[in-house]
């Protein structure tokens, strides 16, 4: 199933089933199932109040092939924010919490800019991730990664920082926040260079936050990804990441929590 037939499923139902094709190990890509309660926290809130801010806890697997119920409800609306929370369950449990925050404009004296853009080789000369059966999570079908700063995960040569182009192998039909989302998680974490054997690793927790106005953006655009580790022990990595459009737009900031088997 393409990412669009399953924001539609999302639409007109509370199960769903997140396919195989999706899935990262024994989970669910955490980039898709975050995608999909956003989009069914999204369809509560008012007109004109865009998402400014998410907190995701990964709080245990998604699997894939059997139903989960995205549930999602409003906590408070006031004059220009409407506070959102949705939760994955599966056999009973809690998988994902998420908390998002929707606001509309108000007039404010302050008006700061965004730092540049960094510098960065153009997609066309930077390799691709390819999909590779038994070596790549399976959701690497779905989402093309172009390498252009740091380097491989397993490959023991450690750096501070992870990242380059991304976006949909099928050209998706918009570019809608849901969409944003689900690439914005798609980069392995930054701490996986450094171990020179293949270790498992999952997403622990995820904060991201979508600048407004937001930058115009058409599907099969390419958006960049750059992210640093603050710190990494312990089984641990701290990470924080811009997102930014080809013409060097801020988009998005992302801070995730991640953890690490080896
Ligand atoms: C040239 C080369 C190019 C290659 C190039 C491509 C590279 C590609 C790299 C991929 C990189 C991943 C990228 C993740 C990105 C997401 O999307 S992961 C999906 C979203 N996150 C989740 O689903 C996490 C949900 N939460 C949890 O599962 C738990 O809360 C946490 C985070 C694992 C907590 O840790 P815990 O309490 O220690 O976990 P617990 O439930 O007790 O389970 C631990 C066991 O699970 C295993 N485990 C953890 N994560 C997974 C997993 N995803 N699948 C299977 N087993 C797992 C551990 O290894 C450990 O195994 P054992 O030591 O017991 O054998």
């Amino acid at each position: 199933m393409t990412f669009d037939e399953l924001l539609r499923a999302a639409h007109t139902s509370q199960d769903l089933v997140m396919p195989d094709s999706w899935s990262q190990g024994r989970a669910t890509f955490g980039g898709l199932t975050a995608a999909l309660i956003f989009e069914r926290m999204q369809h509560l809130v008012a007109e004109g109040r865009a998402m400014r801010s998410m907190q995701v806890s990964f709080v245990g697997p998604v699997e894939p092939e059997v139903t989960a119920s995205f549930e999602a409800g409003i906590l408070r609306e006031g004059k220009a924010v409407s506070q959102v929370q949705g939760r994955i369950v599966q056999n009973d449990e809690p998988r994902l919490m998420c908390l998002a925050s929707f606001g509309g404009d108000r007039d404010s004296e302050v008006q700061v800019d965004a730092l540049p853009a960094p510098e960065v080789t153009p997609v066309s000369q930077c390799q691709g991730l390819d999909y590779i059966e038994g070596v790549t999570p399976e959701f690497i079908r779905q989402i093309e990664m172009r390498w252009a700063f740091g380097n491989l995960p397993f490959s023991g040569k450690g750096g501070r920082e992870l990242g380059g182009w991304m976006q949909f192998r099928k050209t998706p039909e918009t570019f809608s926040d849901a969409h944003i989302i689900a690439l914005v998680d798609a980069w392995p974490p930054a701490v996986l260079p450094y171990v020179k054997q293949r270790v498992r690793a999952s997403s622990l927790s995820w904060a991201l936050d979508i600048v407004h106005p937001r930058p115009v953006m058409e599907p099969g655009d390419w958006l960049l990804y750059k992210a640093s580790i603050d710190q990494a022990g312990a089984g641990y990595g701290h990470t924080q990441a811009g997102i930014w459009t080809a013409r060097g737009e801020l988009v998005a900031l992302s801070r995730q929590t991640v953890t690490v088997f080896g």
